[in-house]
């Protein structure tokens, strides 16, 4: 068959576009272990760096004593914060307003915290050097509680002491960062006081940590006959990073390149500046060598970016029938020793005002306290935009709380409150424009795929033969309804460190029609290499396997924010979209040339112009690519590229159903997930093998989080889950069977109508899972317990319900 006699439809599915389960083009290369990762650069003359790190959470660094360790055969020199105070990098900015330390001076305020950076002729020596530092510590008191640290005397910030001001408005105590207020408190609170019903309870999202397969580093090579620095890095945000490595060193933007290659998993993990990488960039500059820093898992867990820990007080307040009325929550924000959250700069919790959920809530207030504790500092999203997942867990637990007081069921309850498809673009009380969604469709869909009432039925049989001592297993109903906020973002509102968080593309279209586009953002596993080559395709008709796509080198790349927050496909996917509107708009005009007709006189067809009412006669986008090379077309420039800096209107609203059946083991307190369902909505689906894996992953995540992932801390400061043997990650053994669904509601403002994924299965998979272990006992009289859920947790959940005996 040839272009003559193939349908349209033949055309369309040749170019594997849109809607089409493409193979991922990049696994090719990492399923032959052809990756390249930063671990895997090699240059010339390379130097390591590896770090002293404090072993305590809160003490005064006496002394740090450098001489056995530069004696060691191969140790090229020792960095401390005193070497690094002349060039003003004894401390750096963080993304939160904040600054931290990069070495530590005067004093450490984690576990973990870099002392020393000691740089060697390889890995092993720096390795022993590091044991050969040796530092006087006075220990001082440790904080690890933020209740506790807000009515402590001991002041953790020695260099703040008397700053009342912070970056996001006045500061209580020596140890509060920010209180942040959205919604109505008066009115909020007015509505509490007349309720029917107010359910209240303290929602906890402990501390976790993103701990992606592979850990954070770089390679910082300075190149002292052209001046230039090239900076490798698993960074997510690679343009940021250049920018404020040239502000914070001074060195000329244009001299700084910074590469991230392929990278082994984000989630967050790898959006904001660590230590490293300063430490590594003086020490290249200062021994004109390249310079290696690579983490160990330990240290990877220890210190760089945590997620959540936050504490949130929630009141939420109903009608006799169920009818909410009001959602009044507090929550206070353990940030660790420094505010280093990566939040748009006006966000200080980020998207958590996105706490009202699905539902239809009249009236609302939140406050969020940031508190100073001796814990890592951080903040990330981890797989959940901005605080979204906190607000999630927050709203789904709470509505589960308001179902035991109102003592209805909890899937009706959710029913009667969401807000209905005819109100979108919805407001929230809160302050989000919601841009679409069809919530009622959804969650019929999914209660119908499993049977809701049947479970309900066999739940209430288990009861009885429970109690008739016929078994010894509870059986758990997950419910979630979720409604993430992805796509920061318009540049109006959000920014990091002053950059608007626009994004790009720019695609060339070379003679023989192939193509090579590249973006602002930065795939980290997300399969971004095929994708957006189908976005390109669908919209000019190129085959996708006939357009390469590059990410990640400041050089060529146009500026972009990268890639966190589920923000890749919301702006840089809609900017792929516009730059080939723009080839495409050309492309009309050489068509219209090529076949002697005026330019309004031609129309697309998949992959072509042809001429109105006359389809025989065409010009293909390829015919069209050769002639921008090869004819002088009266008006027009040759060649055939364009770029697109787009700035989104508004963020996209995903959305999905998620169900969680959960059997629990009520003496051993083991669990085991029978089914998990997942309905995601992310608007048009670009395509559906990528957007199934990133359920599977998601999910996965979620079950870690619910079920065991923890970063835990003792009073003293210790880590106590630093290693994988204590930090749960799920394998395959523990992860369970997944059924992925969906409904397709577009986003109106993007121009393919697509909303990000990558995130909503985290988001609504904490809360199904939590919300089955808690639906389990509900019978037995359970309303709220803290997770992570494991064993032993869910067994003294059942010891303290009598169940033992
Ligand atoms: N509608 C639609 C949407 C989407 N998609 C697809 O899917 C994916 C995703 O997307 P999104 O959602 O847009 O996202 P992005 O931006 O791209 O990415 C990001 C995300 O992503 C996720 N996923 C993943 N995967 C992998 N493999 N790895 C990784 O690392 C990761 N990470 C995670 C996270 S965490 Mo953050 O950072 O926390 O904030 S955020 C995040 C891509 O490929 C795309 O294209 C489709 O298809 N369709
Ligand atoms: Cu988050």
């Amino acid at each position: 068959m040839n272009d003559q006699t193939m349908t349209p439809e033949e055309r369309a599915a040749n170019l594997k576009g849109m809607g089409s389960s493409r193979k991922r083009v990049e696994d090719v290369r990492f399923t032959q272990g052809k990756g390249n990762y930063v671990d895997d650069i090699k240059l010339d003359g390379m130097l390591f760096g590896a770090f002293v790190r404090s072993p305590y959470a809160h003490a005064r660094v006496v002394s740090v004593n450098k001489e056995a360790a530069l004696a060691v055969p191969g140790v090229v020199a020792v960095l401390t914060a005193e070497d690094l105070a002349p060039l003003g990098l004894h401390w750096m900015p963080t993304l939160a307003g904040d600054k931290q330390m990069v070495l530590a001076d005067g004093k450490v305020l984690f576990q973990g915290q870099e002392v020393a950076y000691v740089v060697a002729e390889d890995r092993y020596v720096a390795a022993d050097a590091v044991e050969l530092v040796e530092v006087e510590y006075e220990e001082l008191p440790v904080l690890t509680d933020p209740f506790e640290a807000l009515k402590s005397d001991v002041v953790l910030r020695e260099d703040l002491e008397g700053q009342t001001e912070g970056a996001h408005g006045p500061r209580k105590h020596h140890n509060h960062i920010f209180t942040w207020e959205q919604g109505d408190k008066d009115a909020t609170e007015a509505v509490l006081a007349e309720a029917d019903v107010v359910a209240e309870e303290m929602v906890y999202y402990h501390r976790t940590h993103p701990c992606p397969l592979e850990t954070c580093g770089c390679v910082a090579s300075m190149d002292k006959v052209t001046g230039k620095l090239t900076l490798y890095g698993t960074f997510q945000a690679p343009h940021a990073i250049r920018t404020v490595v040239s502000l914070i060193s001074g060195l000329a933007e244009h001299n700084i390149r910074v590469i991230s290659p392929d990278i082994g998993g984000g989630f967050g993990n790898k959006v904001g500046a660590y230590a490293g990488y300063v430490c590594s960039v003086v020490a290249s500059i200062v021994t004109g060598k390249p310079v290696k820093w690579v983490e160990n898992r330990m240290e990877n867990l220890m210190s760089t970016a945590f997620a959540r820990d936050y504490w949130m007080q929630g009141k939420i307040a109903a009608t006799k029938d169920g009818k909410i009325t009001g959602l009044w929550c507090h929550t206070t924000a353990d940030h660790g020793g420094f505010d280093a959250c990566a939040d748009p700069t006006k966000f200080p919790a980020g998207f958590m005002n996105i706490c009202t959920g699905s539902y239809d809530i009249p009236t609302a207030y939140l406050a969020v306290d940031g508190v100073y504790t001796n814990k890592a500092p951080g903040g990330v999203a981890y797989r959940c935009s901005f605080r979204v997942t906190e607000a999630a867990y927050f709203i789904e637990r709470m509505i589960e709380v308001l179902a035991i007081k109102l003592n209805m069921d909890a899937a009706e309850l959710r029913r009667i409150n969401f807000i209905k498809a005819d109100q979108f673009p919805y407001q929230s009380a809160l302050g989000w424009e919601y841009d679409s969604g069809d919530y009622h469709t959804a969650w019929d869909k999914a209660l119908k795929a499993v049977d809701y009432d049947g479970l309900r039925a066999e739940q209430a049989q288990r009861i009885e033969d429970f109690k008739a001592g016929k078994t010894r297993k509870l059986l758990g109903i997950g419910l979630t309804h979720f409604t993430e906020i992805v796509g920061a973002g318009p540049v109006k509102n959000c920014d990091i460190l002053g950059l608007g968080m626009f994004d790009s593309c720019e695609i060339r279209i070379h003679p023989t029609g192939s193509a090579i586009a590249r973006l602002g953002t930065i795939s980290q596993g997300q399969g971004h290499a095929t994708t957006f080559a189908q976005i390109i395709a669908s919209e000019i008709g190129l085959p996708a396997d006939d357009i390469t796509l590059e990410e990640g080198d400041t050089d060529t790349a146009p500026y972009g924010l990268g890639t966190y927050g589920s923000r890749s496909t919301p702006v840089a996917g809609a900017a792929t979209a516009m730059a080939a509107r723009k080839i495409r708009a050309k492309a009309q005009m050489i068509a219209a040339y090529l076949l002697e007709v005026h330019d309004d006189d031609v129309e697309w067809d998949v992959d072509r112009f042809a001429v109105k009412g006359a389809p025989e006669r065409f010009k293909t986008m390829k015919e069209i690519a050769f002639a921008a090379y090869n004819q002088a077309i009266p008006g027009l420039e040759p060649g055939l590229e364009a770029v697109s800096y787009y700035d989104p209107p508004n963020m996209t609203y995903p959305f999905g159903a998620y169900i969680c059946v959960m059997e629990i083991d009520v003496d051993t307190g083991e669990w085991e997930v029978r089914q998990f369902y997942a309905l995601d909505d992310c608007g048009t689906r670009i395509n559906p093998m990528i957007i199934e894996g990133q359920v599977h992953g998601g999910v996965t995540e979620a079950l870690a989080i619910a079920m065991g992932q923890e970063i835990a801390y003792d009073e003293m400061g210790n880590v106590k889950t630093g290693t994988l043997m204590d930090f749960f990650l799920p394998t395959a053994w523990e992860t369970p069977n997944y059924t992925t669904d969906h409904t397709v509601t577009p986003s109106p403002h993007h121009p393919i109508g697509a909303k990000g994924v990558g995130e909503s299965p985290n988001v609504g998979g904490v809360p199904a899972f939590s919300n089955a272990v808690h639906d389990a006992f509900r019978p037995f009289g359970l309303v709220q317990s803290h997770m992570p859920h494991d064993h032993w947790r869910i067994w003294k959940i059942a010891n303290g319900l009598g169940m033992h005996g």
